[in-house]
């Protein structure tokens, strides 16, 4: 039997692969990096730099770290510098006794594989952050696993509920396409519940039980609600009624409730953030045992860490016989990476008051936090003041999610491009590529997060430091000035 060529071969692909999409890494995203090459290479463009504002990634717009946490990971990722006690005595007390403890726990070995689900001092410390911040027991340990990011956490829990098509996943409209992703490669079947503009992007719990129907009718089963809160790309914060029901929904329907916490400690606005395991923890009976798994990550919050790849999920009320394959699931892949493991450890237990790092902790953290609040309430008026954009206000998360209301003229031509070059952009995807092209500025197209039919939007986020998003904004402002006139219906 002769092998075929590698050109005959026709390159074979998992169709689920192509299916996925994820826009927050997409088509403009992907244009910006060609066009920050030419920029590189001495091209003139019409802007000198890029603004990326297409993902949450705040230390890539120059938020700093943490101090106590980079000192404490250099000590544990190097041991041998507690050896020397000119080094040592250039760090915090508490930074060295912190990272003593940590050694001492991880038997100085931090380039071994750990648990599967992490290491067990650590998810001891995660279970005393959840006890503290919901005034509630702590959580068994054992039913916290930490992860790669939340993103890996995502990826085993719909693994383990969605075997194909006749598997249903509830998701919010917009959404972050993690989740649309992940239930592509998984051909999981989606049911989408819209998140209501017009109020503060609630969810509307009856919205839950259409979902159900239209499961039904492709013979499908809600196996997994996705909630996320505070919201990304919409930025809003439940309130606990909203949370309550959702709950309720979940126990009728004997559906795992997947809480997206991630950005837990940004908020901004009105609302305070209550996590879904406390409300479930407060129900009556029989609502307090719905199963619920929630997710939070050192990639956003005040933390920042994103390419830490730290993270955890904790399980409450989850059956054994999930827990145990779930777990199963977190040993296939030995286990998540170590520094993540510790990031995430020095997420969920800060230094103590009264230690020598605790008011330069303090100091950083109150100023990231200032700095985002400020940012986020700047960014929903300034665009709230152009002509054609509204913006809800940004209660929490990372991001803006304004809605552009595009001429019919603009929307037809984009119609008239696509044919004429054979593409699929949509309309608010054009004005994204258009905004790229004429002033730097990298956004998400609402289209990347789907919304209701009709309507445009596009994300953006809040990090851009203050004087970079005045002009930010300032761009916008023209642009948007400029498709008003020139398609005036
Ligand atoms: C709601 C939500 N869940 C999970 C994740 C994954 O985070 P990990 O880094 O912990 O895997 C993100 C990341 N936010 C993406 C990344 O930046 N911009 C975004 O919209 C997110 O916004």
């Amino acid at each position: 039997m002769f092998r075929k060529s590698s050109s005959q071969l026709a390159a074979y692909i998992n169709p689920r692969v192509v299916q996925a999409q994820y826009a927050v890494r997409g088509l403009i995203p992907m244009r910006a990096d060609e066009l920050k090459a030419r920029l590189d290479a001495g091209e003139t463009l019409p802007f000198k730099e890029l603004v990326y504002c297409n993902i949450g990634n705040p230390q890539a717009l120059q938020q700093q770290p943490l101090t106590f946490n980079r000192q404490v990971m250099s000590l544990v990722d190097s041991p041998t510098l507690l050896e020397n006690d000119a080094i040592v005595a250039q760090f915090p007390a508490d930074v060295v006794a912190r990272a003593k403890e940590y050694l001492k726990n991880i038997n100085g070995m931090t380039g071994a594989y750990t648990d599967s689900i992490g290491y067990k001092w650590a998810r001891e410390a995660i279970a005393q952050f959840i006890a503290r911040r919901d005034g509630t027991e702590s959580p068994d340990s054992r039913n916290i696993c930490l992860t790669d990011g939340a993103s890996s956490g995502v990826r085993l829990i719909m693994q383990l509920l969605i075997e194909g098509a006749k598997d249903g996943v509830l998701i919010p409209i917009p959404q972050y396409p993690l989740y649309t992703a992940q239930i592509a490669l998984l051909g999981g079947a989606s049911a989408m519940y819209y998140l209501d503009e017009a109020k503060r992007w609630d969810l509307h719990v009856e919205d839950l039980l259409k979902c159900n129907a239209s499961l039904a009718a492709t013979g499908a089963t809600p196996r997994l609600l996705v909630v996320i809160n505070p919201g990304n790309p919409t930025g809003q914060v439940l309130t606990k009624e909203t949370m309550e029901g959702v709950v309720r929904y979940c126990h009728d329907n004997d559906v795992m409730l997947l809480a997206d916490e991630v950005y837990q400690e940004n908020i901004y606005g009105d609302r305070p953030f209550e996590s879904f395991r406390k409300v479930v923890l407060g129900m009556p009976a029989p609502y307090n045992n719905t199963p619920c798994i929630s997710l939070h990550s050192t990639s956003k919050g005040i933390i920042g860490e994103c390419g830490r790849r730290g993270g955890y999920f904790e399980m409450l009320n989850v059956p054994k016989e999930q827990k145990e394959q779930l777990l199963k699931l977190c040993s296939i892949n030995l286990c998540s990476n170590v520094n993540g493991q510790v990031m995430t450890a020095l997420m969920c237990t800060p230094p103590a008051e009264g230690g020598e790092s605790y008011a330069r902790f303090r100091d950083e953290y109150d100023g990231i936090f200032a700095s985002l609040k400020g940012r986020a309430e700047a960014l929903a008026k300034e665009l709230n003041g152009i002509e054609g954009i509204t913006c809800n206000a940004v209660d929490g998360a990372m991001y803006a999610f304004p809605q552009i209301r595009l001429p019919a003229k603009y929307v037809a031509r984009n119609e008239d491009l696509n044919k004429s070059a054979g593409t699929k952009i949509a309309a608010d995807a054009r004005w994204a590529l258009e905004l790229l092209e004429e002033t730097g500025i990298v956004v998400v197209p609402g289209s990347g997060f789907l919304q209701q039919e009709g309507t445009f939007h596009f994300r953006t986020t809040i990090l851009p430091p203050a004087e970079q998003m005045q002009s930010m904004t300032s761009s916008i402002r023209a642009f948007q000035t400029k498709i008003n006139k020139n398609f005036a219906n």
